[in-house]
Order: structure tokens, then sequence, then C-alpha cells
């Protein structure tokens, strides 16, 4: 990666993560360019998500994960038992593969995460409501319907909201889980478009299946082959001038 006048939000040194004995991600080193969007790519059962998830710690909820190595954010290794989940995941937030609302009014779902960690005045919390909801194109179509149960959207739109209430708890990194995979095209673009216009404040790391998506939406690359990086680079020399000859198969889909 070119390392002139790049500010890292976060940076993993040797990051190993075991499920049991099995090793899933083999000592990667990465370093989190702030305000990009990085696109995680490699087939399936190559540590992707595995990797993703650790990032933001989410393999401490899981039994009989260990994790080894560095995970920097904001000058410390976070990847250690002292470490605040609740207060972390606020600042490195995750959005999932399938929209998860809660089963609540599209208002409350963003209002009450913030609740639980303290914000009980209410307009405030209106703001913050409209501010998110513009950010992710959504407030238009919702505005007058904000007391509306959120699964009543669309699948697309509850997927914006999921990203709004992220960006609700004003994160600096948001970590996505193939964010589009469920969505028809339609859905698909307008997250795109939600994406590419959130990266000016925020950083985005994204695993996607779609080679197509991450070439036109991500920045910088990072493929992945049996738990190991194989190259991370900008993704247009990473799509028209790999490195490396695995991940031009992969990329060209002679990939066996
Ligand atoms: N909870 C788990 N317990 C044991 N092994 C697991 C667990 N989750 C994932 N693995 C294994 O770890 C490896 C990496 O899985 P992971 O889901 O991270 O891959 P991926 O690249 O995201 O795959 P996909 O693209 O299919 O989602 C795979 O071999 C998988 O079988």
């Amino acid at each position: 990666m070119d390392e002139t006048k790049t500010d890292y939000v976060l940076e993993t040194k040797d990051l190993s993560v075991f499920y049991g004995d099995f090793e899933a991600v083999k000592r990667v080193s990465m370093k989190i360019p702030q305000n990009k969007i990085i696109a995680l790519v490699g087939p399936s059962g190559c540590g992707k998500s595995t990797f993703l998830k650790s990032l933001n710690l989410m393999h401490d909820t899981a039994e009989g994960r260990s994790v080894t190595g560095e995970i920097m954010y904001q000058g410390i290794n976070i990847n250690q038992r002292a470490i605040n989940q609740y207060i972390l995941r606020k600042k490195i937030g995750m959005v999932f593969q399938k929209p998860n609302p809660f089963k609540m009014s599209i208002q409350k779902n963003i209002t009450f995460p913030l609740e639980r960690h303290g914000l009980h005045d209410k307009e405030k919390l209106q703001e913050i409501v409209q501010d998110v909801l513009i950010k992710v194109g959504l407030w238009e179509e919702v505005k007058d319907k904000l007391s509306e149960s959120a699964l009543s959207l669309s699948g697309g739109q509850q997927q914006r909201l999921c990203i709004a209430r992220v960006l609700a708890m004003e994160p600096d990194i948001i970590l996505m889980d193939e964010p589009t995979s469920a969505l028809d095209p339609i859905s698909t673009k307008t997250i795109e478009m939600t994406l590419d216009s959130l990266k000016s404040q925020y950083t985005i790391v994204m695993v996607t299946h779609n080679l197509a998506q991450a070439a036109r939406l991500s920045d910088y690359t990072a493929f992945f082959s049996y738990g190991e990086l194989i190259e991370y680079n900008p993704t247009s020399k990473v799509f028209t001038d790999p490195d490396k000859e695995l991940t031009n198969d992969y990329i060209t889909g002679d990939f066996g």
C-alpha cells in the first residue's frame, strides 16, 4: 500500500483467529486507512467474515474462538480482556448480511440504543433520528411514518435503517458483512450510493462476494485465500494489474 500521508484508523498485526485448533485467519497484518471503503474478497470459507468480526471483537461472544495478535485502534491494542466491548462497538459498528431491525417503530430503532447509552433528551434524540435518516437517504421515505413498525419497510429500506442505527452511535468505522447480498439490484444500488456518500465521514470495511461491487465501490481491496491475506492494494490495481497470480486467477474467474 502507498504509505505516504495516509491516516490509519485501524491496524491488525499478525492477527490469527482460531476455532479450536483450526486457524481460520492466519497472521493477517493490515492497515485500514481513514475515510475509505475497503472490500474483503475471496472464495467461500477463506476467513473474510471471521476477520471482519474480529475487528470489533465479535469473536469474543462465540465459544471456542481464540484470537492472537494485535488490533490497534486509537493507539491501543483492543485485543485484550480489559477492553469495554460495549463502548468499542459504538465506535466500530457492524451491519449484517440480513437486515435485522428491532421489532419496534422506525424511530425507536434509532433512539432505543441511544437511550440505553444514557441519552434521554427528546429534542436531541429527534435531531439525531432526522440526521441519520437523511444520511442514509431514508428521511423523505419515512418522515411521515416514524412511529410505524420497522418491519413494514422493504428489505433495502430496513438495511438503510440498520445503517442509520449504527451511524447514530457516531462510529469511526462501520463493518459490513455482505450488506447487499439479501437485496434486489435496485436496493443494492441505493445502498451502494449511500455507502459512497458516507465515506467522507466514516471508514467502511465490507465483505462482499460481488467482485463488480468491490470494483465499483471500494478504494482498497483485500484478497483472502485459505485464511491468508494474499494481496491488499488499491482496488484499481487489484482489478487491472494485481501483484499476485492467485489474485489474478480469482479476479478473472480462473480459480479452482
Ligand atoms: N463458528 C465456527 N466454528 C468452527 N469453524 C468455523 C466457524 N465459523 C467459521 N468457521 C470456519 O472458518 C473458516 C472461515 O469461515 P468464514 O465464515 O470466516 O469464511 P468466509 O470467507 O467469510 O466464507 P463465506 O464467504 O462463505 O461467508 C471456514 O473454514 C469455516 O468453516
